[in-house]
């Protein structure tokens, strides 16, 4: 079961301070989302408001066509991971698989069971006695297997070693194909969860400034290398986001759909094209002018 997502000038003030900033955006739902911001940008904010854990200063959110705060029927189908402080939590891993079977409908034991085993986590162990990589690969078992149509992970690999993050991305995939739903994750391993995306969205200062699909926003940006007047030259209608020089070469990274004639251009003055990386162009996305 899948969950469309309606977020209509959305904005968040923590009192005089605005963290989110009339936002507006639509999910269709049954994919993979990437929240992407630098620290700061609004992403848990955002993040908080869909789970129902703040009200909107201003703006709708809609979920499944309802408005989520203080909807039971809509929060049971949300879930929403992060780094949870369990230094008192003295229940033991078996303990809080048996409640989420308790309150997530869609919850799979066997699965849950499955996942326990490959992340090596200790049945009887109390959660407050696991390791932080521990606790991590636990938060996301329980997103996994508890299979809500809207399920959030706030940078939910914190402490996880990166085998066991291959591990997370790896169960993330094969489980989203066999049972698809709306999965929003936030990161800032942008290099290296790139891949599990089908759509990309970019928050700066509150604003959201980018909603794409990956696969058009990878062919969306390119590099430009060569001598460098003919780059100046033929990157001077694009908008450049970086530039690099060395002797008389220089390359360019220009954001922007080049066309086959464009490329077909390139070549003939003698110019490099090459791709840029999700985080190349996030990172001059979001860069803080001088
Ligand atoms: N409870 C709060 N009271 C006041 N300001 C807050 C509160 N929570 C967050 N903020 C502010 O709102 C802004 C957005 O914070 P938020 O935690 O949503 O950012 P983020 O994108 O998740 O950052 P990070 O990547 O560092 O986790 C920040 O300026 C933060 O200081």
């Amino acid at each position: 079961m899948t969950f469309a997502i309606d977020i209509r000038n959305l904005s968040l003030n923590y009192n005089d301070f605005t963290a989110l900033k009339d936002m507006s955006f639509h999910l269709e739902g049954g994919k993979i989302y990437g929240l992407l911001g630098r620290n700061g940008a609004g992403k848990t904010s955002l993040l908080s408001l869909l789970s129902s854990f703040r009200k909107p200063s201003d703006g709708i959110i809609k979920i499944a066509g309802e408005a989520p705060f203080e909807n039971a029927n809509i929060m049971a189908n949300v879930a929403f991971i992060y780094e949870k402080d369990y230094s008192d939590e003295t229940e033991k891993v078996k303990g809080m698989l048996e409640s989420a079977e308790r309150y997530r409908p869609n919850y799979d034991a066997e699965y849950a069971d499955y996942l326990i085993n490959i992340f090596k986590l200790p049945l009887e162990k109390p959660v407050n006695k696991l390791s932080k990589g521990m606790q991590s690969a636990l938060n996301v078992t329980l997103g996994l297997a508890c299979r809500t149509p809207v399920t959030i992970f706030d940078e939910a690999y914190l402490g996880m070693d990166a085998p066991t993050r291959e591990i997370f991305y790896k169960e993330l995939l094969a489980d989203q194909e066999r049972h698809p739903r709306t999965i929003i994750l936030s990161t800032h391993l942008v290099s290296e969860m790139d891949y599990l995306f089908d759509e990309v969205l970019i928050i700066d200062k509150g604003n959201l400034i980018l909603h794409e699909e990956y696969e058009t926003l990878a062919s969306k940006g390119a590099s430009i290398t060569g001598s460098a007047n003919t780059v100046d030259d033929f990157v001077s209608i694009m908008t450049q986001l970086s530039e690099q020089q060395l002797g008389g070469t220089k390359s360019v990274m220009v954001f922007g759909y080049l066309t086959e004639e464009n490329r077909r251009e390139a070549k003939q003055k003698g110019l490099d094209v090459g791709p840029i990386s999700l985080q190349d162009l996030f990172i001059h996305l979001t860069r803080e002018e001088d």
